[in-house]
Order: C-alpha cells, then structure tokens, then sequence
C-alpha cells in the first residue's frame, strides 16, 4: 500500500469507469496470466505491430534513431522493456478501475512519462496506434479467450490510462 500523498487520482472519467466491474478485470487477468510467462517475445510482436501500422513511429524512439535502419528490432531491450511496461500497466490500471474507478499512478510516474512522452513528440494519433496493437497483439496470443468482451475490456483499461497520461503531458506541455 502506498503512503498517502503519493498517488493522484487521474479522474479519467467518462462513462467506461462506472462500468468496469468484475468481468472486466476478469478478462483482463485471465488473458494477462495466459500471456505473462510470454511476455518479451510477445512485447516484440506488439512493437513490430505498431511499426507496421505506423512505420514513422520508429523515428520517435531515440535508441533506434541511433540503431539505425537495419538494426534487427527483436534485439532492443529498450523497446522489450517500453511494451512489457505497457502491457503490465493496462493490467494494473484494470485491477485499480473496478477497485476505485480511477487509474492511479504514482505522481512522480505519471508526471515523469507526461514529460518523456511530449519530449519524443507522441501525439493522440500515436495513442490510438499502439492501443490497436496492443489488442491485436493479445488477440493473436490468446485466440481462444478472445472475445468482444475481452478486446472491450482491455481498451477500456488502455484508454483509461492513457488519458492520464495525456492529461499530465498537457502539464508537462505547459510549464
Ligand atoms: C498507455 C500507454 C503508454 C505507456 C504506459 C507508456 C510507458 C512508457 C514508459 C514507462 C517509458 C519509459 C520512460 C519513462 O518512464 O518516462 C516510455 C517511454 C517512451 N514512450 Fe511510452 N508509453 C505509452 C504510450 C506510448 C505511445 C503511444 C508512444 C508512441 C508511439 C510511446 C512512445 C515512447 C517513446 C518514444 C519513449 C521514449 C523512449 C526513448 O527514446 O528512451 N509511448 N513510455
């Protein structure tokens, strides 16, 4: 349990909090706890997802700008790292939505990725790329779980979160 002070409520609102309830955080465990022990040949597959759907988003991420063009992707454990973290997070903020209604992260967290992400030029655009991949990504992982219900729930989770994360780059934005 964190101490008080060190969370901030992301008051994300809109009418998919209200309904995140049980089944929600149900399907998003179950596929989560199917895909876990997966996790970083399945966060390369989530990347090389978004790069097809949105090939300039490569040029955002400094450590492959550096890599160059032929740079074999699957190698970067930057980038294993960046899709395990969201992965895990849509999971967290799903256990949180039906436990409270709101997404929390740590201040220091959401106030540190409002900043990385505005610094790197991700735009709304690129939000919605990579929640189409992320549930593409979970979709071809777990054919046989797969339903509208689960694709509703975890963009739910996503979306969630990266509200909060978009409202805290409109701070880092500003100052
Ligand atoms: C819910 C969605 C997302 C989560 C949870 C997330 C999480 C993170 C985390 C934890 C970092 C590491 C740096 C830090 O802690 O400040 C990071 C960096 C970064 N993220 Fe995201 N991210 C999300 C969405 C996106 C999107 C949509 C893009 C654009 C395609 C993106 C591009 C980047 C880039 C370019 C970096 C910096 C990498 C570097 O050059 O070091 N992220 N993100």
């Amino acid at each position: 349990m964190a101490a008080a002070g060190t969370e901030k409520d992301a008051h994300t609102g809109g009418p998919s909090a209200a309904v995140f309830g049980e089944e929600q955080e149900a399907l998003v465990l179950s596929a989560w706890g199917a895909m876990k022990g997966d996790s970083a040949s399945l966060a390369v597959k989530f990347f090389l997802r978004i790069f097809e759907i949105a090939p300039g988003a490569k040029q955002m991420f400094s450590f492959l700008r550096d890599a160059g063009d032929d740079a074999p992707l699957e190698n970067h454990p930057k980038l294993k790292a960046h899709a395990v973290t969201v992965f895990v997070m849509a999971c967290e903020s799903a256990t949180q939505l039906r436990n409270t209604g709101d997404v929390k992260v740590r201040e220091a967290t959401l106030k540190r990725l409002g900043a990385t992400h505005v610094k790197a030029g991700v735009a709304d655009a690129h939000f919605e790329v990579v929640k189409t991949a992320l549930v593409d990504t979970i979709r071809d992982a777990v054919p046989d779980m797969w339903t509208p219900e689960m694709k509703a729930a975890w963009e739910d989770a996503y979306d969630q979160l990266a509200a909060a994360i978009k409202e805290e780059m409109k701070n880092a934005a500003a100052a």
